[in-house]
Order: C-alpha cells, then sequence, then structure tokens
C-alpha cells in the first residue's frame, strides 16, 4: 500500500457490499495499528489528504451517518423495555409495600392501636427504616411534617444539619444495620451456554451445519463410514469451531460491559461529613448524610432538601416524563438516580439501596450491552447474501448437471454415455445423483463466508480491549467504529484542552492591579471587607478551617476555588462573613447566563447584591467602580480602562472573572419569604470590586494530539464558554490556530454571532470555524447540527453540563472521567478517564484500527471465496466435478481468522 491512500483504514462499504474491495490491500499486514512507523493505519501518516482520500471519508460519513440513525432506533426499543419494566416494577414495589404496610397496621393494632405513620421508637434511632421509606417514595409531606419538618426528621437520624454525621465507622455500620446501605443485587448476566446457543442461530451457518449433515450422508453412503465422513466432519468442525469462537468472544465482551458498568455507576461524591466536604464512594452513602447537589450531578439516593436555591430536578430517568420539576419547601423529596438541571442544594438523605426505587430498578435490569454495531449488521447482511447467491449458484448447478445427466449427455471416464434411460440400474443411477449432489454442496460450503459476521465482533473486541488499556471506558461498542471516521472533533477548553487547575495570577482593584495579585495592605479595609462578603456569600464553594486554624481546605468548582482561595489571601475570613449577613435568594451561576448572583441582608439591615461571572459581561452592567481606597468612582470613560485590562489579560491566556455589587433599596426587596422564588434580582447600575485573571495551564500533550489529529484529516475545532480572546490565546498555544493571521470571522467567531445566522448560512460558516468563543450550551449544539449537516462526522468532547446536548448530538460524544459531572457522562458514548486530550486520539486509531482489520480480513476471505466459487461452478460445469473440497478450503480460512484476531 503505498502514500496517500494507505493512511486511510476506511473500509468501502459500497464496494464490499457488492462482492469484493477494488483495493489491493498487503494482505498479511500485522494487525496492530501501533506496529511501527512504516504501518499504514497509523493515523498520523494521512499527510496531505489527497482528494481520492478525501473522497473516501465523505463515503464513511455517509454511511455512519446512517448508523446512528441505526443506533437511535435500536435506542428506542431499549428505552421501552426500560419503561415496561419500570412499570412493572413499580406495580410490584406497590404490591410488596401495601403487603408491609397491611402487616405493620394488623401488628400496631394488636399492640398499641397506634397509627401507622407515627414514628416507633427503634432500637437507635427514634424512626423505623419503613416509616422513612414510604415517606420519601411517596412524597408525604404530611408524614415529614409530622416529623416535624426536616429539622425534626434530622434529630431523629441524629444528623447535625450543619456538620453532617460523624465519621466515625461504629455510626456508620450503625446506620447501615438501621437502614441498609447504598447497594442493591446485581442480576447475573448472561451465562455462557446462552451465548453458545445464540452463536448458531445465523443463516450462513445454518446453511453450513445442513450442507456438512447432508455431505456426511452422501459421503458415508458412497465410501462408506470408514473415509466417508471426512467432507461432512470437516464442515462441522469448522461450524463448530465459529461457533465457539463466536460464543467466547461474546462471553468476554458481556463480562467486560459488566465490569465497565460497575466501574460506571461506582460515582464518586461530596458529602458532608463532621463539618468537612469529604469524597466517598456513592456506595459508602448512609442515611442521615448530608450530600451537597449542583448542576449536572446525579442525586445519589433517596432524601428531602435541606436548603437550596432555584434547584430544579430532572425526574425524567423516574417517571419517564422529561418534566424539570423545581424543588423547594413545598415539594423537598428527591427522588435517587434523577439528575439536577439547575441550582444546587443540601440533601439528607433518607432512603438508600434496595429501599428506593431506582435501587429496585437497578437490580432487576441486567444492562446487557448486547448491541450490535452497524458494521456487524452491514457484515451479517453481505455474509448472508453471498451465502444466498451461493447457495443459487449450487442449485443451478445442480439442476444443469442433474439435468445433462437425466438427458443422457455425460459421459463416464471410459467415454460411455452415464445414464441411459430404461438401460441404467436403479443403484448406478441413484449413486451417480448422490455424486451430483456432493458437488453442489461442495460449492455451497466453499461460497458460504462464515467468518465474516465473527471477524468483526473479534476486532470490535480487540479494539475495544486496546481502547480501555489507553484510559477509554466504552459505553458503547458501536463508538468504537465510528470513532475511526470521524472527520472532526470539537473540543470544549477548560478542563479537556486545559488542566482545570484554576489560580488566580492577576487581579485589578479600581484602576489599581494588584501585585502579588493577593496583596491586601494596597487596598482599603472597606473593600476587602466588601470582595470578601462577595466572595464569601456568592459561591456553591465551602472552606474548611481545621480545628488549630493552620489547615484550610476549600471545596467547590475550580473557578470557585480559585476565587475563594484567593480571597482567603486577601484577608477573608470565611465563616465569620458568612454569618455576619443572611441569604435571601440566589441566582446560581449558569453557563447560559455565564453569571451569579446573591442577595443578602446585612446585620445593618442593608440589602446588598454581588454579582460575579464572566469579566466582559459583568462589566457591561456596571455604572461605577470603587478604587482601592474605597471611594466610589462613576464609569465613563474609564471603561475603556477596564475593557483594555481585561483583553491583555485574556490574550495572555487569562480566564477573567468580575465581581460586582450594589445596594438594593428596602421597598424592592419582597416583603415575604414566598415570593422570593420569583425575585428577579436587579443588574444595572452595579459597581464593580475587582476583576480577576485565572490562570489554567494547557495539558502536556495536547499540542502533539491535535497535530497528530490535523495531519490525519481530522479536523480540531475548540467550543468554549470562556472569552473569545482567551480561547484564542489557547487555541494559538495548543495548535488549533496556526498563526495569528488566521483570526479572523468566521475563524474565530462568537457564539452569539453564530447564533444570529440562518440555517442555511450556519451550514455554510461552520465548516469554517476553528473557535468559538462564549458559546452557550445551545450554540455547541447547533454547531454541531450544522458539521453533521455538511456531512462530517462528529466527535465532540466536554466535561459539563453545559456540554450534554453537544455530546448526545454527536456522533461520538466523549466525556471525561475525572472532572465530568454525571449527566455528561451519560451523553457519551465514551469516557476519557485521565480527561486528557490526547487519549481522544488514542481512541480515533484504535477506531480506524476496526475497519482496517475488517477490511483486510474481506479482502482475504471474499477472495478465497469467490475465486473458489468460480472455479468449482466452472469445473463443474465443464468436467462435472469440483477440484477445490470443502476440506481444503475451509480450515484454512478459519485457521487464518484464529490467527488474524487472537
Ligand atoms: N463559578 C463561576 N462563577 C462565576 N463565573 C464563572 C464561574 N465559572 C465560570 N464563570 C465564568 O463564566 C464563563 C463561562 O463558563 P462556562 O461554564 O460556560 O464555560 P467554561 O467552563 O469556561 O468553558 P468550556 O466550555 O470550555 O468548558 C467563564 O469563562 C467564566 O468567565
Ligand atoms: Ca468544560
Amino acid at each position: 500500500m503505498s502514500g496517500t491512500s494507505s493512511g486511510n483504514g476506511l473500509l468501502h462499504l459500497n464496494d464490499v457490499e457488492a462482492g469484493l474491495s477494488k483495493d489491493n490491500a498487503d494482505l498479511d499486514h500485522h494487525l496492530d495499528p501501533d506496529a511501527g512507523a512504516s504501518d499504514p493505519f497509523d493515523i498520523a501518516h494521512t499527510k496531505n489528504a489527497s482528494p481520492e482520500t478525501l473522497k473516501r471519508w465523505r463515503q464513511a460519513a455517509l454511511v455512519l451517518n446512517a448508523s446512528r440513525r441505526f443506533r437511535y432506533t435500536l435506542d428506542l426499543k431499549k428505552e421501552e423495555e426500560k419503561e415496561q419494566r419500570k412499570r412493572m416494577i413499580r406495580a410490584h414495589a406497590q404490591v410488596i409495600r401495601a403487603a408491609l404496610l397491611f402487616k405493620l397496621a394488623g401488628e400496631n393494632q394488636i399492640v398499641s392501636g397506634a397509627p401507622v405513620a407515627s414514628p416507633s421508637a427503634g432500637d437507635d434511632y427514634k424512626i423505623g427504616l419503613e416509616q422513612l421509606a414510604s415517606m420519601t417514595r411517596d412524597h408525604k409531606l404530611s408524614a415529614l411534617e409530622q416529623y416535624g419538618g426536616v429539622k425534626g426528621l434530622s434529630g431523629l437520624l441524629r444528623t447535625n444539619l450543619e456538620k453532617g454525621i460523624d465519621e466515625d465507622e461504629a455510626d456508620l455500620l450503625n446506620r447501615r444495620n438501621a437502614f441498609g446501605s447504598n447497594t442493591y443485587p446485581r442480576k447475573k448476566g448472561r451465562s455462557f451456554w446462552m451465548f453458545l446457543w445464540e452463536a448458531w442461530q445465523d443463516l450462513t451457518l445454518i446453511i453450513l451445519i445442513i450442507a456438512a449433515a447432508v455431505s456426511l450422508g452422501l459421503g458415508i453412503k458412497t465410501e462408506g463410514l470408514k473415509e466417508g465422513w471426512y467432507d461432512g466432519g470437516s464442515i462441522f468442525f469448522a461450524v463448530f469451531l465459529v461457533i465457539l469462537v463466536t460464543a467466547t468472544s461474546d462471553y468476554r465482551q458481556s463480562l467486560q460491559f459488566q465490569n465497565l458498568n460497575e466501574e460506571k455507576r461506582n460515582i464518586q461524591l461530596e458529602v458532608v461529613r463532621g463539618g468537612r466536604t469529604v469524597k466517598v464512594s456513592i456506595y459508602d452513602l448512609v442515611v442521615g448524610d448530608l450530600v451537597p447537589l449542583k448542576i449536572g450531578d446525579q442525586v445519589p439516593a433517596d432524601g428531602v432538601l435541606i436548603a437550596g436555591h432555584s434547584l430544579a430536578i430532572d425526574e425524567s430517568s423516574m417517571t419517564g416524563e422529561s418534566k424539570i420539576v423545581h424543588k423547594n419547601q413545598n415539594d423537598p423529596f428527591l427522588m435517587s438516580g434523577c439528575k439536577v438541571a439547575d441550582g444546587f442544594g443540601t440533601m439528607l438523605v433518607t432512603g438508600v439501596g434496595i429501599n428506593t426505587e431506582w435501587g429496585l430498578l437497578m437490580a432487576s435490569i441486567s444492562e446487557d450491552t448486547g448491541e450490535e454495531t452497524p458494521l456487524q449488521v452491514r457484515l451479517n447482511g453481505v455474509a448472508t447474501f453471498i451465502g444466498i447467491v451461493g447457495l443459487s449458484v449450487a442449485v443451478s448447478v445442480l439442476a444443469i448437471l442433474l439435468a445433462r445427466y437425466f438427458t443422457g449427455n455425460t459421459e463416464d471416464p471410459n467415454g460411455a454415455t452415464q445414464f441411459i434411460k430404461g438401460r441404467t440400474k436403479f443403484d448406478d443411477a441413484f449413486n451417480d445423483v448422490v455424486k451430483i449432489f456432493t458437488i453442489a454442496v461442495t460449492i455451497v460450503v466453499v461460497a458460504v463466508p462464515e467468518g465474516l459476521p465473527l471477524a468483526v465482533t473479534l476486532t470490535l473486541a480487540y479494539s475495544m480491549r486496546k481502547m480501555m488499556a489507553d484510559k477509554a471506558l466504552v459505553r458503547r461498542l458501536s463508538a468504537c467504529e465510528t470513532m475511526g471516521s470521524a472527520t472532526t472533533i470539537c473540543s470544549d477548553k477548560t478542563g479537556t484542552l486545559t488542566l482545570n487547575e484554576m489560580t488566580v495570577v492577576e487581579a485589578f482593584v479600581g484602576k489599581k492591579k494588584i501585585n502579588p495579585p493577593a496583596e491586601s495592605s494596597q487596598l482599603h479595609l472597606s473593600v476587602v471587607s466588601l470582595l470578601s462578603e462577595g466572595v464569601a456569600q456568592s459561591t456553591t464553594g465551602n472552606v474548611f478551617v481545621s480545628k488549630d486554624g493552620d489547615d484550610v481546605e476549600i471545596s467547590g468548582s475550580p473557578t470557585e476555588k480559585a476565587i475563594l482561595s484567593w480571597a482567603i489571601e486577601l484577608g477573608m475570613k470565611f465563616d465569620a462573613i458568612r454569618s455576619e449577613s443572611t441569604i435571601l435568594h440566589v441566582f446560581p451561576f449558569n453557563s447560559e447566563k455565564k453569571r451569579g448572583g446573591v442577595a443578602l441582608r446585612r446585620s445593618d439591615a442593608e440589602v446588598h447584591i454581588h454579582w460575579k461571572g464572566a469579566a466582559e459581561i459583568v462589566l457591561a452592567a456596571c455604572s461605577g467602580y470603587l478604587d482601592s481606597n474605597g471611594c466610589l468612582q462613576s464609569m465613563n470613560e474609564d471603561k475603556e480602562f477596564f475593557e483594555a485590562a481585561i483583553d491583555e489579560m485574556a490574550a495572555n491566556c487569562l480566564r477573567c472573572i468580575a465581581l460586582a455589587y450594589r445596594l438594593c433599596e428596602q421597598e424592592k426587596v419582597p416583603s415575604n419569604e414566598e415570593s422570593f422564588d420569583d425575585w428577579v434580582l436587579p443588574e444595572d447600575n452595579l459597581v464593580l470590586l475587582a476583576i480577576v485573571g485565572i490562570k489554567d495551564p494547557c495539558r502536556q500533550g495536547v499540542k502533539d494530539a491535535v497535530k497528530i489529529c490535523t495531519d490525519a484529516g481530522v479536523k480540531v475545532r475548540m467550543v468554549t464558554g470562556d472569552n473569545i480572546q482567551t480561547a484564542q490565546a489557547i487555541a494559538l498555544e495548543c495548535g488549533i490556530l496556526s498563526s495569528a493571521q488566521d483570526v479572523t470571522e468566521p475563524t474565530i467567531i462568537e457564539g452569539r454571532v453564530f447564533r444570529a445566522l440562518t440555517e442555511k448560512e450556519r451550514e455554510q460558516v461552520a465548516r469554517k470555524i476553528m473557535v468559538m468563543g462564549r458559546s452557550s450550551p445551545n450554540d455547541k449544539l447547533l454547531l454541531v447540527q450544522a458539521l453533521r449537516k455538511g456531512g462530517d462526522v462528529v466527535a465532540v468532547t466536554g466535561d459539563g453540563t453545559n456540554d450534554a446536548p453537544a455530546l448526545h448530538e454527536a456522533d461520538i460524544g466523549l466525556s471525561m472521567g475525572i472532572q465530568g459531572t454525571e449527566v455528561a457522562k451519560e451523553s457519551s458514548d465514551i469516557v476519557i478517564l485521565d480527561d486528557n486530550f490526547a487519549s481522544v486520539v488514542k481512541v480515533v486509531r484504535w477506531g480506524r484500527s476496526v475497519y482496517a482489520n475488517i477490511q483486510k480480513f474481506i479482502q482475504f476471505q471474499l477472495t478465497v471465496n469467490v475465486a473458489a466459487l468460480v472455479i468449482n461452478v466452472v469445473a463443474a460445469i465443464s468436467t462435472g466435478d469440483v477440484p477445490l473440497n470443502s476440506v481444503q478450503v475451509l480450515p484454512f480460512l478459519v485457521i487464518n481468522e484464529i490467527w488474524c484476531f487472537s
């Protein structure tokens, strides 16, 4: 294989369907794409893709877009089954629950006649398992009130609503004994025998089995038991081998998927124990735990909401309706397995494991990923098609030979006519006919490509194993093959191209640049105090100071952590500041708005609104600023100064965040707490407090990875929520943009500009976009849609909830294992366990090796099959005998196959 076409490891499915691949491949080339620099399927070698290569890319694109539709139909079917299961379980659970309640009621009546739901004194806790479970599962607000609300309930569960439960083993064990642990029994996967049973139910194999039986019978009839079994026996052996290998491979794959599921479900999450935020496995959660929830999280157990702001839960995974439910004191019940769609809050765990509906659901469905990939389906089709062609050819040959024989047109080796009506004995005629049958059977056997489906199975299993070794967790098998034909990768910036380890390195307070950024001696006390107030109250993070006061632990998102630790260095006393004011209402940060706000009442009764968010957006809402001496200045022409400051920080790859605040007139504050929820926090006439520049360094190896992709014909684009200048700087640093001259629209574009285009324009522009800044989650989605419409096979990488829609829409979604939110992971096909963009390249490579391997195998197998078929047919018709029999061809094919993929 030479030059440009060699780097293209794609299978031309159109050719395959025609029966033969025209490409003249190096047949015995080793299959390992890592085999060395000379490997034609090493994607780094597709330099300067020729038009020919590009044409093939497009072919694959078309084919694979079709496969996506396929994937969806599959999903739908599965979803339907899941739904039915759910309904069944719910009905079941109701029955079990009803029976239990009935029993309980009976016992209570005998003992005391007390009402069913009253707290009965347990051994350790003043509330029993069944009471808790029935309250949470049925969302009984009245029961919660009966226990004294969340506060009363926490008392019954012996949980401190601030500090959580103690972190001591005895207490945890106690809780596990009383209320169970957050695990559920696993449904066993299918056994090996099931796979064996399924493996033979394949049309090509059935044709072969019948052929084998016929061949065995005829063989024994003509040549006797001792020698006559060779042909039939060898076909049986080959079939058996194929079945065995298929079943073994499928079985191993299913075991692997079971392990993957284990890994996938073992979510690490933060809980508050002993006043600290600690990371534990979801399985270690106990009743009474306090769990902070934020956007993108999965609710890890059943529970009630203690406090939260704008908390919205997507309950579709449990109820089946895709509806976002807002949670507050009137509807505080949280169901395990649901996702947090917006806002944040803290929940008190009241039900775990099998006592939750999610647990029941999980225990009753076995997640068998017995999915057939599009390639498998297609090649099954090809194999069946060829099998049928072989069969029809054989039948035709049979008809021709029989007709010739019975019309007396065949001669035996001595030149005598074989069949003369009325003279040839029945026995002789019968033997001759049997011989003709044997020829037909041989033709069938030689023509059937029985190994073709198996080749796909084996090569998929192989590349999946390799991907796993390269830190990519494959959630959907079809992703293995689709990834090989990706033509573009849309990557988010934060967390994928960069490390997501953030530190504040520059800060402006007023027009003064603070250097070093946390040098508070240059600032007036009132400024520091206002800044601290804003930072401490408008955060989803937390600060824990150890008893001796030296160690400070900060939790939260990387951005929050950076700002918190900067403020602490400035002198912020987190707990003290937080106790000086009470939060009235929160507008949580989200990626759509790119800012978050909080309204708080201070001890002097003043109401402050603090805003924190994307620098240029917050700055635009400011009409004044506080200088470093604490004097209020009006913005006017100084705005340009700040804009220039932001641009300069952004050009140095920094992520800019602005902090601002304003006073709120008392009469504008809602008078009763109920209406806080509808309160739109004022965000005009703000006073700028500070602008900080946060450094988030590029990951090592990203530049090389981007280059490898580009060389291989895979375009890397960056789609980020961050400032366009920051995006540009990072894109230059990691090689997505090659030079500063590239930076004109639409190569680099803002989300809002792209959004405003018509669908047609978007489609045209999309191909040129290399960097998109300040994009909303929907812009990411629009870009992916536009690219796919233009014929690209799009891979999307992302970690945040803001990436989820795009991840879902993409041909292949890749999420990040460490920083990725549950929602992002759920929407993806592959989870990159080490969060590194470089691993994405390896996935592309293994994906391509799938195509390369199958291409080679098909070329080999079909060449042999077709050649043997043609030779046999020609020979059978001209000489009445076949030169190639099954004993010669079959073992050869099977051995080649097993050698190829083991
Ligand atoms: N916790 C936060 N509080 C206030 N502002 C924030 C916070 N986190 C991020 N921002 C600001 O909002 C902007 C957009 O964030 P968003 O979550 O949309 O994307 P991102 O994480 O920066 O980038 P990417 O899409 O590449 O992952 C950031 O650039 C930053 O200026
Ligand atoms: Ca991100």
